[in-house]
């Protein structure tokens, strides 16, 4: 938290609707130019970090700090160092891509040349420059959000957070969002904070901080976060559960088994997948439908940690 190059320090934040908890005793630190997904199972407590972060709320109890500036001073001092997407659009549809920018660059106290290079530089570095001049009514989502995130960027900002800034896009537009936002982590050293429903989008972050009833339950690379679960899943789709499940324990010991019907899913050592299934097929090739053998995923990590699937908790929120 101390460190030159820390650009958000949070420190044993905690934040209750009234009696009810959402973050308990959170603490984490971000660098410069550094890309930090935030997930959790619904109801962890992702809105509620949000909202403190972007100032909507204040601070209950704890300390955060962004680029030196305690949010206890209050939301003016520390904004001109935020940029702010928010997931539902902040856009006014009605006037221009450029009059939207310069309602946003008078809040920030930006007029003239400055404000209006400015605006033309962002326009480009998002590669929407071509239709600064239409209304914002006419642009596609992922055109939107590049609006959006050339906005928030306006005022030169250090830290930038979005929230579930690709909900709503088209794969395409979600993978050129995410071009744009590792540009302006290499080439302009932005801390990017973003919460995320994409195991996708988490996978290319740098940092993964998961959250499990308001508390944090891992914030590392995701790379770290497999290599601490380093098993392999086999899944076997057979109408004989029962019979394979009882025959891989008695040769290969008590693994972690799972059997629904149809389908038995066994976690595996890294080294010993091969052997099993070689084994299996070798004693039940007619009986098997099909065999899989993958490494553990980061889904598999967010189960581990939160006892949720990933793939649920984007579905009810979607
Ligand atoms: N305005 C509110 N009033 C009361 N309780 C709230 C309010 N907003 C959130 N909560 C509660 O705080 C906890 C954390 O909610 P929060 O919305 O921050 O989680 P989340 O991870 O963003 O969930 P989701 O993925 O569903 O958006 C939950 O128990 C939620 O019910």
């Amino acid at each position: 938290m101390t460190e030159n190059n820390t650009i958000l320090g949070i420190r044993q934040i905690s934040f209750a609707y009234g009696k009810r908890p959402a973050l308990d005793r959170v603490s984490f630190s971000v660098g410069s130019g550094q890309i930090m997904a935030i997930l959790g199972p619904n109801g962890s407590g992702k809105s509620t970090l949000f909202k403190l972060l972007s100032t909507l709320v204040p601070l209950q109890s704890g300390d955060m700090i962004c680029k030196g500036v305690d949010y206890r001073a209050g939301a003016a001092p520390v904004r001109p160092f935020l940029g702010v997407v928010f997931q539902s659009p902040s856009l006014d549809k009605k006037l221009t891509v450029r009059e939207n920018l310069r309602c946003h660059a008078a809040l920030y106290g930006l007029s003239g040349q400055e404000r209006d290079k400015r605006i033309q530089a962002w326009l480009e570095r998002l590669r929407v420059a071509d239709r600064a001049q239409e209304r914002v009514e006419t642009l596609s989502g992922g055109l939107a959000r590049r609006v959006e995130i050339a906005k928030a960027l306006l005022h030169g900002p250090a830290l930038l957070i979005l929230d579930e800034p690709s909900t709503g896009l088209d794969p395409r537009s979600r993978a050129e969002l995410w071009d744009s936002l590792v540009e302006l982590r290499d080439r302009d050293r932005v801390t990017i904070l973003i919460t995320t429903h994409l195991m996708e989008e988490a996978e290319k972050s740098d940092r993964t901080l998961i959250l499990d009833e308001g508390r944090v339950v891992a914030d590392e690379s995701p790379e770290e976060l497999i290599r601490r679960y380093p098993h392999d899943v086999l899944c076997i789709h057979t109408h004989h559960t029962e019979q394979i499940a009882r025959f891989v324990s008695e040769r290969f010991g008590s693994l972690a088994m799972e059997s629904k019907p149809d389908h038995l899913r066994v976690e595996v050592g890294s080294t010993e997948g091969a052997g099993i299934v070689a084994a299996v097929m070798g004693q039940f090739a007619r009986e098997i439908g099909s065999v899989t053998l993958s490494r553990t995923s980061l889904d598999e990590v967010f189960f581990k940690l939160t006892g949720k699937s990933f793939a649920q908790s984007q579905e009810k929120a979607a």
